[in-house]
């Protein structure tokens, strides 16, 4: 008989934790452990995702959590918030595998940096027991960049656009839809916690502005680069097609996606690449869903290769 893994999740009520309900009830070989909430303590489950039955939330301290022992556990807590959560199960558990979503381990080397499609980071994730989950606009902008890394100068230019469920569940006005409605609202010009985390691992200043739009979700990034000689637009197609051509989550097409074609699907489309000014510069665009691709999808892959499942277990591809 096939093994069923006990997936334990903090901070089930926001927008990724819903997220990752559905897909660990949806997941052939997850049970879920428990689904800690402060403010849905004693609500059933079934309320956010009718497919989990007989299961209410709890508020778990970092100690009782641990104390559960899952096979895995899912971080989806504010930045800051995990490490109390991380040092119970250091102590009590530290066999069971953690992926955080936050950014607070996307820059420590003992911690497995969770984007399987690119740096071969299959192999470090598999029986990975530490992982750090890439951020939303993070995982866009590195899926566009990383094909042509190598032959770009300069600090390619980012802009990216996410819905507000991008800002998460705390009031704010990134995600007040009054303020949002008819808007598009830029923040962070310079020096975002993504803009660092796409330098580190792309090994190369990037410029990155964030903008957040009326929808609850979807994210667009658009990347203009300086190639470091002249290229032809087949050849850098011939990039995106070789780095991505046996990657289910990851299509490439000649249209510039729209920020629509993104949401809503499992994977990340890429596209519109254009090649102009004497074959100089570049510009390539990549949709998803921040809260898909951008974070839950992104996390169940993670497990997947932790776990030792195969790593689409529990997860569509969208073509
Ligand atoms: N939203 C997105 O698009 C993406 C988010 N991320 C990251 O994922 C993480 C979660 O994001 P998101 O789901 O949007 O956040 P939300 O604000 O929607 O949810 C946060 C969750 O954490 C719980 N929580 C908050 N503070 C604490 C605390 N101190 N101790 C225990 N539980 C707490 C909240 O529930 P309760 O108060 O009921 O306990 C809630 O369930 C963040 O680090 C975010 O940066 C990553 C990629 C994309
Ligand atoms: C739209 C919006 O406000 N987004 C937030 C959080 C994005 C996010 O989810 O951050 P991580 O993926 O790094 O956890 C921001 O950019 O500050």
């Amino acid at each position: 008989m096939s093994q069923t893994f006990s997936i334990g999740l903090i901070g089930a009520r926001g927008y990724t934790g819903r997220e990752l309900l559905k897909l660990i009830a949806g997941h052939p070989a997850f049970a879920l452990a428990f689904a800690s909430s402060r403010e849905l303590a004693g609500t059933p489950v079934s309320a956010m995702a009718p497919e989990i039955t007989g299961v209410d939330f709890e508020a778990l301290s970092p100690q009782e959590a641990a104390a559960r022992r899952p096979d895995a556990c899912v971080l989806a807590l504010p930045d800051g918030a995990g490490a109390a959560f991380v040092a119970a199960f250091e102590a009590a558990a530290p066999d069971t595998v953690l992926v955080d979503l936050s950014a607070d381990y996307r820059f420590d080397d003992a911690w497995a940096y969770g984007l399987p499609e690119l740096y071969r980071q299959r192999e470090g994730l598999a029986g990975a027991r530490r992982i750090a989950n890439p951020g939303c606009y993070a995982t866009a902008a590195q899926l566009a960049l990383h094909p042509v890394n190598q032959i770009i100068e300069d600090y390619p230019s980012v802009f990216g656009v996410s819905g507000y469920s991008g800002a998460g569940t705390t009031p704010s006005r990134k995600n007040d839809t009054d303020a949002l409605a008819g808007n598009l609202m830029p923040y962070a010009l310079s020096g975002h916690k993504h803009e660092h985390e796409v330098t580190r691992h792309l090994r190369r200043p990037i410029a990155f502005t964030p903008h957040v739009h009326p929808a609850f979700s979807g994210i667009l990034v658009t990347v203009h680069a300086r190639l470091s000689q002249p290229v032809s637009l087949d050849a850098v197609k011939a990039l995106y097609d070789e780095a991505y051509a046996h990657e289910p989550l990851v299509q490439v097409q000649d249209a510039a996606p729209e920020l629509k074609d993104g949401t809503g699907i499992n994977g990340a489309i890429i596209g519109g690449l254009t090649v102009i000014e004497d074959q100089r510069r570049l510009v390539v665009l990549c949709a998803e869903d921040n809260l898909l691709k951008g974070a839950a999808v992104q996390a169940v892959q993670n497990l997947n290769l932790a776990l030792g499942l195969d790593e689409l277990a529990g997860i569509t591809a969208d073509r």
